[in-house]
C-alpha cells in the first residue's frame, strides 16, 4: 500500500553480502529503472550475464580489481607510453591496488613504447623488440613519477628494483627545483619593467635580501587584484633564473596552482597534517639527507602564498625545521621568506572554533610576528583600465574588508553593488549565455565564467540545470560505496550510502557531458592536477576521462589528461552514527563550486548564488570574499 508521505510501495529487506546473488539482486533493484524481468536486470549494454553479481560487476557498482585492468587497458590506446605512466604512478600511489605487478606484466609494453622507439631511432633499426632493458628503463621512469607523488619508491608497492636504478641518487626535488627553462624564465623576467612603484618595493626590498643572504622575512598585505600573483611570479622566475632555488607555496592547492611549480605548503615542507593550536614542538617530518631536507637547506627564498590563511603553528613548524637543517638560529634559519595574503579575506579554519580562535590561530599571533616587516600594495591593477562601476565595486569590496562599509542597522545591502537576478535560471542565463551551443566556445570563455554556491546542494542543482541545457555525450559514472566493516553493510544498506553527500566527496551518480568544465577534488599530481584546477572535458570513456586544464598556472590546452574514474567512497560507521570517509576520488561537475574555491581563478563573469535564494551576478566582478 502506498504510503500517505512518500510515493514508497513497499519496502526492500536488506540483505547481507554473504547472500552473494540476493545482495547483487537487490543492487539491481535499486540501480536498473523498469526492468520487466529477472534476465533484463542481468542486461547491460545488450550483454546478458549470467549472475546478477557479474551484471553488478559490468555496471562498475563492484570494488574489484577489474577497474584497474580497464582503466589502463583503455588508456593504452588512447594515451602516449608517458602519460600512460603518470596515470599508473596515480593508481599506484592513490588506489591501493592489489597486485600491481600482475598490471605492469600486461601493460608494460604499451608504458615502454616510447623507449623501444629511441632506442630503434639511436640505432636505426627496426629489429629491436622489447627486452628486459626497456623494460627496467620504464620501470627508472615510473619510479621517477611514484617518487615525486608520493616520495616511495616501486619497491614499496612491491616492484623489482630496476638494475639502473642508482641514478635515483641524483636527488630528484633538487634537480626538479633547478630545471627550469632559462628561455621562458627570460621571457618572465622581461615583466620587471613593468612593475609598478609599489611592486618595485616589494621586488627590491626580497631580492637584495635573496643577494645579500640578509634572511628577511616579509609580509605583503595585498587586497585581490593589487598584483600580488604577477609579482611573486616575476620575483620566482628572476631567482630560478639565477640558478637559484625560490620554492612556492601556498596554503591551498588551488592557490599553489597560480605560482609557477607552486605546490601546497604540507606537501613540500612535510608539514605534520595535525598539531595542537600551542604545539611547540613539532617538526617537518624530513630528514637531512632527505631530498626535501637538502632543498630546505638550499634554497635562498621560500614564498607562501595565502598565508593568512594558514595556522600560525604550521609556519612556527616550518621555522623550527629551517632552524634545526640550516643550523642558524636566525627565523627560518635566515632564508629569505615572502608570506603574502590579506587578514581581510578568509582566516585559518578552527574546526569548531569561535571567532577569537580564528584570530589566535593566525600568523599575526605567531612568536614569528615582531621579526615580519610588512610591505603593501593598494593600486588594483585588475581594475586599471575597467569602467568607474568596477573601480567602486572594489572600494566597496575593501570598505567592507575593513569593516568600514556604511550598514544600516548592522546590515549590508549587497544589491547595492551588484546586478540582482531574482532566479537561478536567469543567473545561468547571465553567466553562460547561448550555453546551448558548447562546442563553439572558447576556452577563454569557460575561464572566466563560474557560477559560485556556498553549498554542495545547490552546487548540484546548478549543474544538472547547466547539464541539461546543452546537448553532448554524456556517461554516467557510479562510486562504489562500501562500508569499512562488512558487519555493517545490513545496518547500512548500499542505497542508503548512495543517498549521502557529505562535502568535499562527490555525490554517487557523477553524470558527466563532452565540453562541460570539471573540478578536479584531490591534488592528484600537483602542479598539474592539483585540487582545485578546472578542466574541460574532451572524451568520456567508461574508466576514464580525457581532459584538458582550463585554469591555473600550467596552462597546456594542448596536453590531454587522463584521469581514471573509479572512485570509491569509504563508510566508517562509529556505534549507531555514521561518518563518511574520502578515500580517493576524482572530480565533480564544476559549472558551480564553493565560493572559497573559486574566487581565485576567475576573472571575468562569475556568479555568486548566495544562501535563501537572495541571487546575484556581477558582469565584471573582481573578486567576492563572503
Ligand atoms: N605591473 C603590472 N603591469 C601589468 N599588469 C599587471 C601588473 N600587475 C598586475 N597586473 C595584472 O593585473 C591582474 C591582477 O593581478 P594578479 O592576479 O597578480 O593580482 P592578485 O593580487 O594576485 O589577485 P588575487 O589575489 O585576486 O589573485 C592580472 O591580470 C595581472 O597580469
Amino acid at each position: 500500500m502506498a504510503s500517505k508521505k512518500t510515493d514508497a510501495l513497499g519496502w526492500v529487506y536488506t540483505i547481507h553480502p554473504n547472500n552473494t546473488e540476493c545482495f547483487h539482486l537487490r543492487m539491481l533493484l535499486h540501480i536498473v529503472k523498469g526492468p520487466t524481468s529477472f534476465q533484463s536486470l542481468r542486461t547491460v549494454k545488450n550483454v546478458i550475464y549470467d549472475t546478477f553479481q557479474g551484471a553488478c560487476k559490468a555496471l562498475g557498482l563492484l570494488d574489484d580489481e577489474s577497474h584497474w585492468e580497464n582503466t589502463l587497458s583503455e588508456a593504452s590506446i588512447c594515451c602516449t607510453p608517458k602519460s600512460l605512466r603518470c596515470l599508473f604512478a596515480i593508481m599506484l600511489t592513490f588506489c591501493q591496488i592489489t597486485d600491481p605487478l600482475k598490471l605492469w606484466q600486461n601493460y608494460r609494453e604499451s608504458m615502454a613504447d616510447d623507449i623501444l622507439h629511441r632506442k630503434r631511432q639511436e640505432l636505426s633499426s627496426n629489429d629491436i623488440s622489447f627486452d628486459q632493458s626497456i623494460f627496467d628503463e620504464a620501470l627508472f621512469e615510473l619510479n621517477k613519477e611514484v617518487e615525486v607523488l608520493s616520495g616511495k619508491s616501486i619497491v614499496h608497492f612491491g616492484f623489482p628494483l630496476p638494475i639502473n636504478i642508482n641514478r635515483t641518487t641524483i636527488n630528484i626535488e633538487c634537480l626538479r627545483e633547478r630545471s627550469y627553462d632559462q628561455q621562458q624564465l627570460l621571457l618572465s623576467v622581461q615583466n620587471e619593467n613593468q612593475l609598478n612603484r609599489e611592486q618595485r618595493i616589494v621586488y627590491d626590498s626580497v631580492m637584495s635580501s635573496v643577494n645579500n643572504n640578509e634572511g628577511k622575512i616579509l609580509f605583503l598585505d595585498a587586497p585581490g587584484g593589487t598584483g600580488k600573483t604577477f609579482l611573486i611570479n616575476l620575483l620566482l622566475a628572476k631567482v630560478r633564473y639565477g640558478g637559484k632555488i625560490a620554492l612556492a607555496v601556498a596554503s591551498s592547492g588551488i592557490a599553489a596552482t597560480l605560482l609557477v611549480r607552486g605546490r601546497t605548503a604540507h606537501s613540500t615542507f612535510k608539514l605534520p597534517l595535525k598539531y595542537d593550536s600551542d604545539d611547540i614542538t613539532s617538526v617537518c617530518n624530513v630528514s637531512k639527507q632527505s631530498g626535501t631536507g637538502k632543498l630546505m637547506q638550499d634554497c635562498c627564498l621560500i614564498i607562501w602564498d595565502e598565508a593568512s590563511m594558514s595556522q600560525k603553528t604550521s609556519v612556527e613548524v616550518l621555522d623550527r625545521t629551517m632552524r634545526d637543517l640550516r643550523h642558524n638560529n636566525s627565523p627560518m634559519g635566515g632564508c629569505t621568506v615572502l608570506f603574502s595574503g590579506d587578514f581581510r579575506q578568509i582566516l585559518p579554519v578552527v574546526t569548531r572554533g569561535t571567532r577569537a580562535d580564528e584570530v589566535n590561530a593566525s600568523l599575526k599571533r605567531s612568536y614569528l610576528w615582531p621579526y615580519i616587516k610588512i610591505l603593501e600594495l593598494k593600486t588594483n591593477m585588475r581594475v586599471l583600465c575597467t569602467d568607474q562601476d568596477n573601480i567602486n565595486f572594489v572600494k566597496d569590496l575593501l570598505l567592507i574588508g575593513k569593516g568600514e562599509f556604511q550598514a544600516t542597522n548592522d546590515k549590508i545591502n549587497i544589491k547595492s553593488f551588484c546586478n540582482s537576478v531574482p532566479t537561478i535560471t536567469k543567473l545561468i542565463q547571465n553567466v553562460y549565455p547561448n550555453i546551448q551551443n558548447i562546442s563553439s566556445k572558447s576556452l577563454k570563455w569557460f575561464q572566466e565564467r563560474a557560477i559560485l554556491s556556498p553549498t554542495n546542494e545547490q552546487v548540484d542543482k546548478i549543474n544538472d540545470l547547466i547539464l541539461s541545457r546543452f546537448d553532448a555525450q554524456s556517461q554516467m559514472y557510479y562510486s562504489v560505496d562500501t562500508v569499512l566493516e562488512k558487519e555493517d553493510t545490513v545496518h547500512f544498506p548500499t542505497e542508503f550510502l548512495n543517498s549521502l553527500t557529505p562535502p568535499k566527496v562527490p555525490p554517487h551518480k557523477l553524470i558527466l557531458k563532452i565540453g562541460a568544465p570539471i573540478i578536479l577534488m584531490r591534488n592528484l599530481s600537483p602542479p598539474t592536477l592539483c585540487n582545485g584546477i578546472r578542466l574541460q572535458i574532451k572524451k568520456l570513456r567508461s574508466s576514464l576521462l580525457e581532459c584538458i586544464i582550463l585554469t591555473g598556472c600550467v596552462k597546456l590546452p594542448e596536453i590531454v589528461l587522463n584521469i581514471n574514474m573509479h572512485f570509491r567512497r569509504i563508510v566508517q560507521t562509529a556505534k549507531k552514527k555514521c561518518a563518511m570517509t574520502f578515500e580517493l576520488l576524482p572530480q565533480n561537475t564544476a559549472i558551480p563550486s564553493t565560493v572559497y574555491n573559486l574566487s581565485n581563478t576567475i576573472q571575468g563573469r562569475p556568479g555568486i548564488v548566495l544562501l535563501n535564494f537572495i541571487i546575484f551576478e556581477k558582469y565584471d566582478l573582481i573578486n567576492f570574499y563572503p
